[in-house]
């Protein structure tokens, strides 16, 4: 799913307009029944329901939801805020029509007018959508500001009024939203955290748009999806032996940070990979050694480092960032020509020698968390720049950029996905070790430095998700995920 800038969503809107076809204000009355539905559904009637409208459309979404409601004789008031504008076409038809309907409709010229609105209510934002092109201010700014305040639960309609699509809105005025309903297809701002205190929790409503229009629309951002991920998923012949998965070789693990060579070893391994060999210090080797059967090893300190005969290699977790590491990370750019994965203090270490970020190899995968990406490539104002130097970075670099996070993002020659897996039982020690191990593997197996990244990086978070069926997220370890890294690649062929 491609995530649309606002005038591609209004693109969108006239494509179905014309093509499925439908009435522009049949398309909002589909819209607003599916917000009601969506409503009424999950239990979040009150006795007291505020609807605030703007003058555009998500005004005329508001004004429609309204009248749905008073026609199930479920009570609801209408606030319009006066701020000068005329009301689009559907907006006003759809005020007509809730005139014949009910006389309670109050227009809003002062905050003097502003009801009182409290921890009882159910409030519905529906002030501005898609259409916002500047900050709230004035009268707008004072009704958001209102409504935050009041402690009631708020329905954000399509997204929280102040919300720009597709770029930053910190510092502005914002509907702190406990819901949001957007409709067909999650927003740009719907994905970073920056943005989470304000759209609270999403769900998204199929309102029936065209679905042909995306064949023919591009877009930088999208959204990972099982199909595509299952279709990229390599089959295992019959006739296949272990030299046909590749070896790989894991550079981690040092004194007290075995478990990250550990982690990434076994996730690895779990990941289908033909041979693994993981170098690590020699006072370190009985660890290993005793808690891996398959996994081969290397000695760290031995001064003979061979890369040749390796399909792939991880380096970072868990090797510290000591002079002697730093060594090591200059002889692999040195004598590996083959994608490598950086991560972890491998990362550190190329955010304190920046010079050698362009010796990296050609499909090398950087998994920086948003931390280590700002020592690499310095700081962003807000974390819609970050993911926008991520995309300028991925066209400069022949790179693919891991920009891990809530939705974690991976860039590549200038496009970016989102990925859909993963929940915060992942947020702990570990995860990334995890993985490192995974990408390795999938290198090693021949996919595309991409095709592994999204595979991976998906696969990961599915693992997690599939590890909620015997452990909270409280609970959850990365050991447990790894276990089931098996039943995520089986629910991939189901
Ligand atoms: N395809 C869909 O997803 C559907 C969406 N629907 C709903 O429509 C809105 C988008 O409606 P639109 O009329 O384009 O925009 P808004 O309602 O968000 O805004 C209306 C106008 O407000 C003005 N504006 C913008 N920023 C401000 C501001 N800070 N202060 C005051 N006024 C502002 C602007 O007009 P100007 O001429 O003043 O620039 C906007 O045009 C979408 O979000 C959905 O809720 C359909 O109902 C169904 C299909
Ligand atoms: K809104």
């Amino acid at each position: 799913m491609l995530l649309l800038s606002p005038q591609q969503i209004q693109q969108w809107d006239a494509y179905t307009i014309l093509h499925e076809p439908i009435s522009s204000i049949d398309l909002m009355e589909r819209a607003a029944r599916h917000c009601v539905d969506w409503i009424i559904s999950n239990d979040h009637i009150r006795t007291s329901i505020k609807i605030f409208c703007g003058k555009g459309n998500n005004g005329g979404d508001g004004l429609a939801i309204a009248r749905l409601l008073l026609q199930q004789q479920i009570p609801a008031t209408v606030y319009i805020l006066e701020f000068g504008a005329k009301g689009t076409d559907d907006f006003q038809l759809n005020l007509q029509r809730l005139h014949s309907l009910t006389k309670d409709i109050h227009f809003i010229q002062s905050p003097d007018f502003f009801p009182p609105v409290g921890k009882e209510d159910l409030v519905i934002d529906a002030l501005f959508g898609s259409g916002l092109n500047r900050p709230l201010q004035d009268l707008n700014a004072a009704i958001v500001q209102h409504i935050n305040q009041s402690g009631a639960r708020i329905i954000a309609i399509d997204v929280p009024s102040g919300l720009f699509l597709d770029k930053s809105a910190k510092g502005n005025p914002v509907v702190t939203a406990n819901y949001t309903l957007t409709f067909q297809s999650l927003k740009l701002c719907l994905m970073v955290a920056e943005n989470a205190r304000y759209f609270g929790e999403v769900a998204v409503l199929d309102i029936g748009l065209h679905p042909l229009f995306l064949q023919e629309t591009e877009a930088t951002f999208s959204l990972l999806s099982k199909e595509e991920i299952a279709r990229g998923i390599k089959p295992r012949p019959g006739f296949s032996h272990k030299g046909t998965y590749g070896h790989a070789l894991l550079i981690a693990g040092n004194t007290g940070k075995m478990g990250a060579a550990l982690l990434a070893a076994k996730a690895c391994l779990r990941s289908g990979v033909g041979l693994l060999t993981v170098n690590v210090p020699k006072n370190e080797l009985p660890i290993l050694q005793t808690s891996l059967h398959e996994a081969m090893a290397t000695i760290r300190e031995e001064e003979d480092h061979s890369y040749d005969g390796y399909a792939s290699i991880g380096i970072g977790p868990g090797i510290g960032t000591a002079g002697s590491s730093e060594a090591i990370v200059r002889n692999l750019l040195e004598n590996y020509a083959k994608p490598v994965v950086w991560d972890a203090d491998a990362v550190t270490i190329l955010g304190k020698n920046k010079q050698w970020l362009e010796q990296l190899s050609p499909g090398s995968i950087l998994t920086p968390h948003p931390k280590e990406f700002e020592r690499l490539f310095g700081a962003s104002d807000n974390d819609f720049d970050r993911l926008n130097k991520a995309i300028e970075l991925s066209k400069q670099y022949p790179l693919v950029i891991v920009l891990k996070g809530h939705y974690t993002l991976i860039a590549f020659n200038g496009k970016g996905w989102f990925n859909t897996t993963g929940n915060a039982g992942m947020a702990k020690g570990g995860s990334g070790d995890m993985l490192t191990g995974m990408l390795t593997a999938l290198l090693a197996q021949g996919y595309t430095p991409l095709q592994a990244t999204v595979t991976g990086v998906y696969l990961h978070g599915l693992s997690a998700d599939l590890t909620l069926e015997e452990q909270s997220m409280e609970s959850m370890l990365p050991s447990d995920t790894i276990e089931n890294i098996g039943k995520a690649f089986l629910f991939l062929k189901e």
